[in-house]
């Protein structure tokens, strides 16, 4: 049995399945910018066998096949209609981006008892992530990861992996066997790790370029998955690798994921282990580490001129409140962070975060910025429904910079989408006759602030129940009903 056998063995490869030409028909919402929640409610989008947005058409009564027969120049027979005109609880929403999420501590959510950053890494993810050497048990964790993830409306998603490049490709071929878009990348740790889980210079390097060539293989148009260098931490790795992946970077425009700033004792140890350096920040900076394609997790305690250099970087941030608050590491000021003019996203952080739902984490975020007010008494950092919102959906395709390709609905992006059933089976919502837009029988400006009114209260009480179907590249990927 050859190792490919082994690995997909079970799994069926939905992203390869062929699309039809396809119109969705209701009501779509999305966050094109910061605080803008658009509704455009009976519209037709149009998604052609590749999965790109070929038209739009809003406020239209048309019949949706027509419209697509017209727009797409086909017969009747060859267009494919969803239409959920008839249920007012129902809307299309953007796929959500997890711009951070570590797969192979997703057995530990929810398991931090009470340590911080240090010892948490120590006591409860050096020893789980070593065990990924063993393939079986890879291929088992992974499946569930990124099923999971997939049924919370998770479309794109950055994973860090271990540092074994034989688990990491397994991850790198179930997300395109199972159809979710992915970065995906190999840990590297040279220094101060376990002696059970660390790698020389050496293995680190070979290993990483194994990775990255696997995956450009894979998918040579990074169509779905594409490679992501990932130094842990500037702890985990020594100046040397440090220089050598951000040579890599630098030389090839791939994209970069690290942690920054996360817990005040891991910045002094930074400060003990990497005296010749101005800042945390200018570890990453000197080594050529940041630049538009590069994601940094958390990024709490900056200093101005730290944050000064990601502006001048165009370095990209990935704030993840559940996982600060469970490991006490403290609330990143995310409206200091957009007004300073860096592009801010979501991420899980599992297993720091404990929920894979970047819904929840989205609450978090805008519940977190209500703390950092009632410490500084500045209304201004306080984050709305549609702030957070934004941050889950354009934000990570911003600081991906994948805002051409994912995000919101626009023509010439991917359909990367979930079907909101604010009433589905064993929903925690629930909707009373007031509250329905009633799109077309009353005021417009009425209709669109309730229909606002259930965005919110999806943020605060939705989860995967909620989630009905989910697409990537325009293939259905989840599909209750
Ligand atoms: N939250 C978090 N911070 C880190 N810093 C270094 N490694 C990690 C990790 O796995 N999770
Ligand atoms: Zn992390």
């Amino acid at each position: 049995m050859t190792a490919e056998k082994d690995y997909f063995d079970g799994i069926h490869a939905r992203c390869l399945d062929p699309a039809p030409f396809a119109v969705y028909y209701g009501t779509f919402a999305h966050t094109p910018e910061l605080g803008v929640l658009e509704v455009h409610a009976k519209t037709a989008v149009g998604v052609d066998p590749e999965g790109t947005i070929q038209f739009i058409e809003t406020e239209t009564t048309e019949d949706p096949l027509d419209i697509g027969a017209r727009k797409f120049q086909i017969p009747k027979d060859r267009v494919k209609v969803v239409n959920i005109s008839g249920s007012e609880d129902r809307f299309f929403f953007p796929g959500f981006i997890d711009t951070h999420i570590h797969a192979p501590q997703y057995p530990n959510n929810g398991i931090f008892g009470e340590t911080t950053l240090l010892d948490w890494l120590n006591i409860y993810t050096f020893p789980l992530e070593s065990s990924f050497k063993d393939l079986a048990f890879a291929k088992e964790v992974y499946h569930i990861v990124i099923e999971k993830t997939l049924e919370y409306g998770t479309t794109t998603a950055a994973y860090y992996a271990t540092i074994h490049s034989a688990a990491t490709k397994l991850l790198a071929d179930m997300a395109l066997r199972m159809g979710q878009r992915a970065l995906v990348g190999k840990t590297c740790m040279n220094a101060n790790s376990p002696s059970f889980y660390t790698e020389s210079v050496e293995q680190s390097k070979a290993s990483t370029l194994e990775v990255i060539h696997y995956i450009q293989k894979r998918d040579p148009t990074g169509e779905l998955i594409q490679p992501i260098i990932t130094p842990r931490f500037a702890a985990s790795c020594t100046d040397s690798l440090l220089g050598w992946l951000g040579q890599l970077r630098e030389s090839t425009n791939y994209h970069c994921q690290t942690h920054l700033s996360e817990n005040k004792s891991e910045i002094e140890w930074m400060r003990e282990l990497f005296p010749q350096y101005k800042s945390y920040t200018d570890i990453y900076y000197q080594n050529k580490l940041l630049g538009r394609r590069t994601v940094l997790a958390h990024c709490i305690h900056l200093s101005d001129d730290e944050k000064d250099i990601l502006v001048k970087t165009h370095t990209g941030v990935s704030h993840c409140p559940t996982s600060n608050s469970s490991i006490t590491s403290g609330e990143a000021r995310v409206r200091w962070l957009l007004n300073s003019g860096l592009h801010v996203s979501l991420g899980t952080d599992c297993s720091g975060g404990f929920t894979p739902s970047i819904l929840e984490v989205a609450r978090h975020a805008l519940l977190v910025s209500h703390h950092l007010v009632m410490r500084t008494h500045n209304d201004k950092e306080k984050l709305s429904v549609k702030d957070v919102l934004y941050l889950a959906t354009m934000g990570g395709a911003e600081v991906l910079e994948m805002q051409n390709m994912i995000g919101s609905f626009e023509v010439g992006k991917k359909f990367d989408a979930q079907l909101i059933g604010l009433c589905a089976r064993d929903s925690s919502i629930d909707i009373f006759d007031f509250q329905r837009p009633k799109w077309g029988a009353i005021k417009p400006e009425e209709s669109q602030k309730r229909f606002e009114n259930l965005v919110c209260k999806w943020l605060f009480n939705g989860d995967n129940r909620n989630i009905i179907r989910v697409y990537v590249n325009g293939r259905p990927i989840v599909y209750k009903e």
